[in-house]
């Protein structure tokens, strides 16, 4: 007894000594640049930066740069220099884009030729529409042109953007071999999305990645966790030094553009790192949970990688976040969630739930409130993107001022003013939790998140919190009269709700079944 005992013991140490993810396995994590050692540094006492740059950035409203900026800076531009590649772990909101975008602006501000030189890549096109504003804003003054890649608009449009074509004169004839010799890039830097990049990489003529400087995968372990269509690796065998190059199909479908001029990976052996071409592509990886694990990060093949976070604790919150847990009963929890908007008025919220079924539901019954007077909105995958992209700038504007979110919301959207987040339903990871509370007290701000629990919920979310090394999350109550007086119209609009559900589905089937019927004429 004692003996099965004792083995059952040995058993949960084994199952919780992968776990313990404090320590980072990979060397090169273990002794990290703190971030939190810096402070902000003002744009006045900046070592090295153009002062080209400085009205652009003072438009932005920034006078000093975060501490995360400041340590990229200094690694990277000044007195540093982009020897390495970079990965950066820093809380929601701390100012990663321009920690990148910065330094990367300023070094290729020295560049004679237009060529792309830096590839953004985000995982969603309202991220890379975001990232390209902070790049458009400061870029130009230093003369460097950049572009987006995200399907906003049709290929033919978005390659009219990318690529420029050569003056032909009316009346003479040219060879399109010679014409497609004389493409050359539009812009120096492209803030894409995998599935377009891979598009322009495919199809588009005159599209080269062959002079590309630096790559920066930013919200890397989402990045990482998919695919699509292999970017990453066809990325970086099109950035390979040209003697490595060994991939049949890049000539095929890569025509070598850009005339004459050539970019020489050279392979000259770079002293202390082995078999390492020098100069090479330099790459910038981030995120607020940035992934640990050896065999996602050897995907990115990393040169002598440089480990920038935040402390100690694998996990943290913005400094100036408030937690709270709401307690309430499952039947009752679209009235909890109700009485709590009712108490913050009108302030901007996000409120996050499960899927994008429950985001539609729980949006189409808040709407049902009328004494709620708040304008509700939902964003989620379900949606067009035009749609989304409609609803995200009326919440920007403040038109809307409740955005009822899946998780299409949940990482690294920037919308100004956002005081709460409400996860109506618990997140499932603390890299979830992380990233929905990380839609406010941004930029050193406050801001407030609640997390609706029923009791069954309640230990699991705790354990949860602690991973990002916090256990302070106080319950908040609301008055239960708030609570009982919309009882009466939580009842009729459930029953509106469900008519509305009805009738979609109704609709969606007389669709299906008009469709099927044009696919059986044909
Ligand atoms: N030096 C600065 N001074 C003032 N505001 C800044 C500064 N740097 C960035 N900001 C602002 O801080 C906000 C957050 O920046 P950013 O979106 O880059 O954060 P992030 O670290 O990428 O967050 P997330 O992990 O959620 O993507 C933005 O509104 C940005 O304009």
């Amino acid at each position: 007894m004692e003996h099965s005992m004792d083995k059952k013991k040995e058993r949960k140490i084994m199952m919780e000594e992968p776990s313990k993810k404090s320590v980072p396995i990979l060397p090169w994590m273990r002794s990290p640049i703190d971030v939190s050692i810096y402070e902000d540094c003002p744009l006045e006492t900046l070592p090295c930066l153009d002062s080209r740059l400085k009205v652009p950035l003072q438009n932005m409203g920034i006078s000093s740069l975060f501490p995360v900026q400041v340590a990229v800076w200094q690694e990277t531009v000044g007195p540093g220099s982009f020897e390495r590649d970079v990965c950066i772990n820093s809380p929601t909101g701390s100012g990663k884009t321009l920690a990148y975008a910065l330094p990367i602006v300023q070094t290729l501000s020295k560049r004679a030729v237009r060529c792309l030189r830096a590839l953004v890549v985000l995982p969603t096109r309202d991220l890379a529409l975001q990232v390209k504003e902070v790049f458009a804003a400061i870029a130009p003054a230093v003369g460097l042109s950049v572009g987006l890649a995200v399907g906003q608009s049709s290929i033919a449009d978005e390659i009219a953007e990318l690529i420029k074509r050569p003056k032909l004169e009316a009346g003479i004839c040219y060879d399109p071999e010679d014409i497609s010799q004389e493409l050359q890039s539009a812009v120096d830097i492209l803030v894409a999305t995998p599935g377009r990049l891979m598009d322009h990489i495919n199809t588009t003529k005159g599209f080269t990645l062959e002079h590309l400087c630096y790559l920066v995968v930013d919200e890397t372990d989402r990045l990482l966790r998919e695919a699509y269509q292999a970017w990453l690796p066809t990325v970086l065998q099109l950035t390979r030094p040209n003697h490595e190059i060994h991939f049949p199909c890049v000539n095929t479908f890569l025509p070598s553009t850009f005339g004459s001029l050539k970019t020489i990976r050279r392979c000259g052996v770079e002293r202390g790192f082995k078999d390492k071409p020098y100069p090479r592509l330099v790459k910038m990886v981030l995120s607020a949970t940035l992934t640990q694990d050896p065999s996602k990060l050897a995907q990115l093949n990393l040169h002598h990688p440089l480990f920038l976070t935040t402390g100690e604790s694998r996990y943290k919150l913005p400094e100036k976040l408030e937690s709270y847990k709401l307690m309430c009963e499952s039947k009752l929890k679209p009235l909890y969630l109700v009485a709590l908007l009712k108490s913050l008025g009108w302030e901007k919220c996000i409120v996050f739930t499960s899927s994008v079924e429950s985001t539609h539901r729980l949006c189409t019954l808040l709407n049902f409130f009328d004494d709620l007077k708040i304008k509700i909105k939902e964003y989620s995958g379900l949606q067009r993107q035009s749609v989304r992209s409609k609803t995200l700038k009326a919440f920007r504007e403040g038109e809307i001022q409740v955005l009822v979110s899946s998780d299409a919301m949940t990482r690294g959207m920037d919308v100004e003013g956002v005081r709460n987040v409400i996860n109506y339903d618990m997140p499932p990871y603390i890299k979830t939790y992380i990233h929905r509370a990380g839609r406010t007290a941004r930029a050193g701000q406050t801001g407030r998140c609640f997390t609706l629990l029923r009791k069954v919920e309640v230990k699991r979310f705790k354990k949860q919190l602690l991973k990002a090394d916090t256990n302070s999350c106080p319950v908040h109550t609301l008055p239960s009269e708030l609570i009982d007086s919309h009882h009466p119209i939580y009842l009729s609009a459930l029953e509106k709700l469900k008519d509305t559900i009805e009738s979609e589905a109704s609709r969606k089937r007389k669709i299906g079944f008009k469709y099927s019927k044009m696919g059986k004429g044909k």
